[in-house]
């Protein structure tokens, strides 16, 4: 199995992306729209959030799930009995995010959301009729609007030696959403899990961007689409000095929006979230 990394000005981008979604539930994208400097000059600034006490004031609202997630709250994937190493700030179109770093937020939002858009059509595109013919809507119709897709920032901090036995950034799971579109970190750590078994690297460099299928479109899909396990590997040697930045974008469909004959959106995330704890 291999994630491809696809030129997205290639004539052939979105059959190669989609192909790779298809084999592995993930793709890699360079040469895209998404502004680098933009994403830099975010995990700067957030990371100095993280690293201050400013971040104290925006905790997160347990009701509407915005807002800041310090380490101690962090999640625990599915069936994991430790947290993982991780905070993370939650941002929606309608939440708080603090004022000075909310411009560069909203761009990227908006940028990333719009290729994601954009993706979905791809995808749709390629995929044969007997699959694409039962979805309820075109796919990049579904999260038109939605007041649900999710920008998370990820903050792994520097291990120090004293973590909980077995805690690791982020332990193996799968995202809920439709797909999910993330720039590449400013450190390695993404591992995907094949058909095998086997854990391989997401070979990702800086400036390209990883997107990946979530259970929601694995769901519209009938499987056809598979949501793949994924995890995030605590660095070892110098690397342990340094925190992780990520910032992955989870598209989520409206609520109202059949995913299949069994579940809405809004049905497949609540009955999700149950089973995380979260609600
Ligand atoms: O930090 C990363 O590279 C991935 C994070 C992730 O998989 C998640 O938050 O769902
Ligand atoms: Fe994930």
């Amino acid at each position: 199995m291999q994630v491809q990394n696809v030129d997205y000005e290639s004539a052939e981008a979105a059959q190669q992306f989609t192909r790779s979604l298809r084999e592995t539930g993930f793709g890699v994208i360079r040469n895209h729209p998404v502004s680098q400097t933009l994403v830099n000059r975010i995990y700067r600034d957030w990371q100095h959030f993280f690293e201050s006490d400013a971040c104290l004031d925006w905790r997160f609202d347990p009701v509407t799930q915005d807002g800041y997630f310090p380490p101690d709250v962090s999640e625990k994937a599915k069936g994991q009995q430790v947290r993982d190493l991780k905070a993370y700030y939650h941002v929606f179109p309608w939440g708080k995010v603090p004022p000075e770093l909310r411009p560069d937020i909203e761009t990227y939002y908006q940028q990333v959301q719009q290729l994601a858009a954009q993706l979905l059509g791809w995808i749709e595109a390629c995929t044969p009729e007997s699959v694409a013919g039962e979805f309820s809507e075109p796919l990049s119709s579904m999260i038109h609007d939605s007041q649900q897709t999710l920008l998370r920032i990820l903050y792994y901090p520097a291990l120090s030696g004293s973590e909980e036995a077995g805690a690791v950034r982020a332990a193996a799971h799968e995202d809920i959403n439709l797909i999910t579109v993330l720039p590449a970190s400013n450190q390695a750590g993404l591992e995907v899990q094949d058909r095998s078994g086997e854990w391989l690297e997401v070979p990702c460099d800086p400036g390209q961007l990883i997107i990946n299928v979530g259970d929601m479109l694995q769901e519209a899909s009938g499987g056809y689409y598979p949501s793949t396990t994924h995890r995030v590997v605590n660095p070892t040697g110098e690397a342990r000095q340094h925190p992780r930045l990520s910032l992955p974008l989870f598209l989520h469909p409206r609520p109202q929006v059949a995913l299949s004959s069994r579940y809405t959106a809004g049905q497949y995330l609540e009955e999700r979230l149950r089973e995380l704890g979260v609600l």
